[in-house]
């Protein structure tokens, strides 16, 4: 018998099984629903294109038709393979703001402010530059520069400027107000995921097992104890046993075992034939960022759209990587990065921008064939909550995810808000030699309501999901502090999905945090401080 086994070998399932098996007198077991991380596109930058939309990656999901996007679904990649969505994710490297962790400590969560958490953010570190106030460097997380640079995006960058955004070289101080190219967790132009950081190394131990294709059905109890876990795998089912059962499949199939586990909402498990064991929001309170992509044609600017049309360009540009592992292979899907307030009203910035030298007509299309530049921007702290619940008795069917985009009038306003400010940037005068002409969302929606309307035209997923096994102090929330899961024993949930409210960026780096600190406090509880 393991004395922990985890669900989930996604960023923070392998950060927790390799923090935990420190210790060899532990024994710990990670279950994964996908296969082992040896597959080159995952490795190459730009092979998140491939890894997105993969059955060997991702799990494949859509969203349901979401009123606020005009009734459209969205594709809702997730990563299922060694290392989840750390595998296939964008790399950029941000950690959220100060504020957002204050806010969880404010709201009970003791433990989790940024005096907190900061040093848990330092402690995975391996920076670039070495250690400082602000970053840690030796630990397993390596972060590098970016190995490109884009001569539409150094312009758009002053353009910013010009409105009153400064520039920046660290978005991860605690406040990152601010333009300029984003860190991204790479090693010398090849992805850095947390199974290649934290689980490979981790990998040698003996008191650690990994078990891939092994698909986690719901947890098996013994009266309101967590005992083990249900696996499938070949057409056969069998039950592993552990001391402790930690959770740690994401924001979407963390609540579908949990739901599936009979703990979730009780009307929703006794329609699907599930005997309730606790009463709880489990699969409430989803979370996202929704990027809105404004795009422009430009003329005489080198952007990516006319170089990776043409077979000569995706030569030089293969070359180029094989040579120097830089250029547009080595690249994160997003370079420079922006954070600014949609209003003077908002204490801290509620917008961020992921800005790329390339358009397409959606996510997973072609390039375009004309040269284009997109600013994407998503509010960072949507009023918008959805929900992730099972449709079906059977664990093989996919959840329904349904993010319920704009669907507050604080959220539509904010939408407008950041269209108008991204024009404005647009029209300065270091972008004037480009010519640039909007094409998405178009000039022809200008007053508050179009421009809201516009946005559940253009908007699509960030890949953000967080928040449905939400942790607090109240009796409402899912998880307590600790992240036991409330109302039963022996269970915890540890990623994405514990996060009361979403940080004030992307959330990688945040959810390897969650996984560092849960397993001090249980590295903790075990030898029993
Ligand atoms: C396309 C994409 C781009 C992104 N870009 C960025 C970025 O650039 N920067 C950033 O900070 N964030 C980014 N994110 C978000 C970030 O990667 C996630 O927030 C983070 O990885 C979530 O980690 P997690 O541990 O909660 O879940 P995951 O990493 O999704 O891990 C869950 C794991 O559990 C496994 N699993 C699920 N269900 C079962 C089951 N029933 N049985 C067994 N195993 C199961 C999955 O296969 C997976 O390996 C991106 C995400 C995506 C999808």
């Amino acid at each position: 018998m393991h004395d922990v086994v985890i669900a989930g070998a996604g960023s923070a399932g392998c950060v927790l099984a390799a923090r935990l098996s420190e210790d060899p007198r532990l024994r710990v077991l990670l279950i994964e629903a996908g296969d082992s991380d040896r597959y080159p596109w995952i490795h190459i930058p730009i092979g998140y294109l491939y890894c997105i939309g993969n059955p060997r990656t991702d799990w494949m999901y859509k969203t349901a038709p979401d009123p606020g996007l005009h009734g459209r679904q969205l594709i809702y990649p997730r990563g299922r393979v060694l290392g989840g969505c750390s595998s296939i994710n964008g790399m950029l490297y941000l950690r959220g703001q100060a504020a957002d962790y204050d806010g969880w400590r404010q709201m009970g969560c003791t433990g989790w402010g940024w005096d907190d958490v900061k040093p848990l953010f330092l402690k995975s570190e391996d920076y670039f530059e070495g250690p400082s106030e602000h970053h840690g460097a030796g630990g397993p997380w390596r972060i590098e520069r970016q190995r490109l640079r884009w001569d539409i995006l150094d312009d758009w960058a002053k353009a910013a400027n010009e409105v009153g955004i400064p520039a920046t070289d660290d978005f991860n101080t605690g406040d990152n107000e601010g333009v300029g190219y984003f860190k991204v967790s790479q090693k010398s132009g090849f992805r850095v995921s947390a199974a290649r950081a934290f689980l490979r190394p981790a990998m040698r131990r003996p008191n650690l097992t990994v078990l891939t294709g092994r698909h986690v059905r719901r947890v098996v109890f013994e009266g309101t104890r967590a005992v083990g876990l249900e696996l499938y795998a070949d057409g056969r089912a069998e039950v592993v046993r552990g001391g402790q059962i930690v959770l740690s499949a994401g924001a979407i199939n963390t609540p579908q075992i949990l739901q599936l586990s009979g703990i979730g909402p009780g009307a929703l498990l006794q329609e699907m034939g599930i005997p309730v064991l606790r009463d709880a929001p489990v699969g409430e309170n989803l979370q996202d960022h929704l990027q809105l992509r404004c795009s422009w044609k430009v003329s005489e600017a080198r952007t990516l759209n006319q170089l990776a049309r043409r077979w000569w360009g995706k030569g030089m540009i293969g070359a180029e990587y094989l040579l120097r592992r830089t250029g547009p292979m080595s690249m994160a899907p997003s370079q420079l990065g922006a954070f600014a307030r949609s209003s003077p009203d908002v204490a801290t910035p509620d917008l961020e921008w992921h800005v790329q030298p390339l358009s397409l007509e959606a996510f997973g299309q072609p390039l375009h064939d004309f040269a284009a530049i997109t600013a994407s921007v998503c509010h960072l702290r949507p009023e918008s909550r959805g929900h992730v619940r099972i449709g079906s008795p059977d664990p093989m069917r996919p959840p329904v995810i349904s993010p319920h985009y704009l669907s507050t009038p604080g959220d539509r306003l904010t939408a407008a808000r950041a269209i108008r400010l991204t024009r404005r940037i647009m029209a300065q005068q270091p972008l004037a030699k480009y010519r640039p002409e909007e094409f998405k969302p178009g000039p022809e929606y200008q007053s508050d309501e179009e421009l809201a309307h516009a946005a559940g035209v253009v908007g699509s997923t960030i890949f953000h999901p967080v928040g449905t096994a939400r942790m607090g102090a109240d009796e409402g929330a899912v998880v307590d502090p600790r992240l036991r899961v409330r109302g039963v024993e022996g269970l915890r949930v540890v990623d994405a999905s514990i996060m009361p409210v979403i940080t004030s960026g992307n959330t990688n780096a945040p959810t390897i945090m969650i996984a560092e600190k849960a397993a001090v406090m249980m590295a903790e509880e075990m030898r029993g401080i």
